[in-house]
């Protein structure tokens, strides 16, 4: 199969998609890499007047979001990618460069501009090859970019507001989407549409020919830096032509890999695993495991089919403290883990081995270690852990989630059939009803919230308010990290009195947190307090639309105009089919709560309803967006 050697250089690499763009992880996708995906916080703030043509601001920027996401990962201590992918695609007309809408004011401008005419879309791409190297990061980029030009028909007045209203161009450049209802406005589209789209995927895989099947040294000097390559096609192209000089060393992938795996014991007896038994090694082919033909066999299927297993070792390694115990013992052979949490040998073996070939664990002759990221997000004591949502998650989502069928048929929550208790007052009957699923639930809301709340604190610029109220704000992560950005601000968490009364331990050490205060109350019957921004992080999808319109209508009468009002959920694009992590997470509130997620437009007119206006929405490529608006 002509493609298959392509893209099969990639198969036995760790790769990133820097992005948080659906399209491009769908266009990936479709062909069949296997890839992580971590958007890049790269704010896209480059000057452009200082670059010569728009396709060097999009590749400058395309670059920076890839170098990011490396240096992160690097320096976070996960473990280092190969390759990093980022992408940045703008449009261009009559000398402007149209980036994403910021409100429909923008996406009103854009489109305007673009009515009756010819544009260009360019998508600049960077591809980082990363390499750890006593502890500094290596990277060797390689970008290019690919121009597509499109013509817009005349666009009425009608038109123009009707596809604004709709949702769609919110979070595309030049503020409009050609693979969806924006179709609808084009006349003719030269060149690859999936540039259009956000990925070059044609231009992508001659760079990966360039670059895995490099021609005979003689010929080199033809291929210009910044210029489609000469590769015209990439069929007939198999490994055997394959030149040893290619910049990643594939074959000593295989290798690494197959003494990561020769390393195992393999058996099922006590203490077979302190016994590495060179004379069991079968020769096996391809133990990269590249498929020979991958079009043939339905990954994607098979990997959620396969998602359960690996999320519940995560949870029975976590519960079992597994990360625990290999952050303060450093390697441990299974044998004595096992003896140390108390479980069978057999088992034990098995469960280290599938975190390991997870990527949660290292194995080699020694025995098990955690990588940098167990160290980070799965041992309980760490400051960024995630410890707590993951033993949540165990304890309280996983039974709910096993009636998830009776949820979708009944359409409502299923907390008597997984707990046998009624959630007539959800919270209070749910979550708050013993001290032990208190607090196992105030620890998941605190991982999630540390985890997202920077991303949230820096989503827009809050710097002009001086006292906040995070209505619901738990243990005051958020809070704290409003107060660090935001040195003027003061900010009172407001949160239910069985709430209020535990969150001291949640409190940061040695950080300055006197801004921050906890007043008890329930922001359905007290009066708020005063304050000229209100907060609700994951608050509204707990609800159904009456009981927010109860909600923001009290926070807008306690609201002057100019006061803020702070959201941080998860966003649902508007056509409810791209973001498989907040859909998924729908579902999650389907089994147990009233609410559900919203999508962009859905949360715009629930606000504009009770007389919030500017409406802007940030999509942080973390687990919580932000939207924003303020009172009229
Ligand atoms: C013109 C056009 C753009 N787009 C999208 C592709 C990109 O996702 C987006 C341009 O914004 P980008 O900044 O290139 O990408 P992004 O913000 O979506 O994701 P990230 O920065 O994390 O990589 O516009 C379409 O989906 N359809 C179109 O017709």
């Amino acid at each position: 199969m002509a493609l298959k050697p392509v893209l099969g250089k990639l198969g036995s690499k760790r790769v990133v998609l820097a992005s948080a763009s659906p399209r491009r992880q769908e266009i990936l996708c479709n062909v069949g890499l296997r890839f992580e995906v971590v958007p890049s916080w790269f704010k896209e703030t480059l000057e452009k007047s200082s670059f010569a043509t728009p396709y060097k601001y999009a590749i400058e920027t395309a670059k920076q979001k890839a170098l990011e996401v490396a240096n992160r990962m690097h320096v976070k201590h996960l473990r280092t990618p190969d390759i990093v992918i980022g992408a940045d695609t703008i449009v261009t007309v009559d000398e402007y460069i149209l980036e994403k809408p910021v409100d429909k004011q923008d996406a009103y401008r854009m489109l305007s501009r673009l009515s009756g005419k010819e544009h260009s879309v360019f998508t600049g791409v960077a591809i980082v090859h990363c390499n750890s190297k006593d502890n500094r990061l290596e990277t060797e980029v390689t970008d290019f970019y690919e121009e597509t030009k499109v013509k817009f028909a005349d666009l009425s007045e009608e038109l123009l507001w009707d596809y604004i209203h709709s949702g769609e161009p919110m979070d595309k450049a030049g503020g409009y989407g050609i693979q969806a209802l924006g179709g609808m406005l084009v006349e003719y589209v030269h060149g690859d549409f999936l540039n259009v789209v956000g990925f070059p995927l044609n231009h992508f895989c001659k760079k990966l020919v360039e670059l895995y099947y490099p021609p005979p040294k003689h010929t080199l000097h033809h291929i210009k830096h910044d210029s489609v390559p000469s590769v015209e096609t990439f069929e007939n192209i198999s490994d055997e032509e394959s030149d040893s000089s290619s910049p990643i060393q594939y074959k000593d992938a295989i290798k690494m890999d197959r003494s990561k795996l020769h390393s195992s014991g393999g058996g099922c007896s006590p203490g077979s695993s302190n016994i590495i038994k060179p004379n069991c090694m079968v020769p096996v082919e391809n133990w990269n495991g590249v498929m020979e033909n991958p079009d043939k066999f339905p990954s994607k299927i098979v990997e959620l089919l396969d998602g359960f297993r690996a999320s519940k070792a995560l949870f029975v390694a976590s519960k079992l403290k597994v990360f625990d115990l290999l952050k303060n013992k450093g390697v441990l052979q299974s044998v004595d883990v096992a003896n140390t949490i108390n479980a069978s040998v057999c088992g034990t073996e098995r469960l280290l081995d599938a975190c390991a070939a997870l990527g949660l664990l290292e194995k080699t002759i020694q025995g098990y270690s955690n990588t940098d990221s167990a160290n980070t997000y799965l041992a309980s004591d760490s400051e960024d852990s995630l410890h707590g949502y993951i033993i949540h998650s165990n304890d309280h989502l996983w039974p709910l989630f096993t009636h998830l069928e009776s949820a979708v048929k009944e359409g409502t929550m299923q907390n008597y059939r997984a707990f046998g208790k009624k959630s007539e007052n959800l919270f209070q009957d749910s979550y708050y009803q013993s001290m032990e699923v208190k607090q196992r639930f105030m620890a998941a809301m605190h991982s999630i919230a540390k985890l997202t709340a920077k991303d949230v604190a820096t989503a827009f610029d809050l710097s002009q308010f001086r006292s906040a109220c995070d209505l619901g704000g738990c243990t005051g992560a958020l809070a704290n990290e409003l107060v660090q950005k935001y040195p003027n601000l003061k900010v009172t968490v407001f949160d239910l009195p069985e709430v209020i009364a535990n969150v001291s331990h949640f409190q940061p050490v040695g950080q300055h947190t006197a801004p921050v205060t906890f007043t008890s109350g329930d922001f359905f019957k007290d009066n708020l307090p005063a304050a000229d921004l209100y907060i609700l992080s994951r608050i509204l999808h707990d609800w159904t639309d009456e009981k927010i319109h109860v909600l923001l209508s009290k926070i807008s009468a306690a609201c002057k105009p100019g006061c803020g009002l702070l959201l941080s959920e998860m966003v649902l694009d508007d056509e409810k089919k791209n973001r498989s992590t907040a859909l998924l997470q729908s579902l999650n509130m389907l089994v147990q709560t009233e609410g559900k997620e919203r999508s962009g437009s859905e949360y715009q007119s629930l606000l504009e309803h009770h007389g919030f206006t500017s409406v802007k929405i940030r999509l942080t490529g973390n687990l919580l967006d932000a939207i924003f608006c303020t009172k009229c």
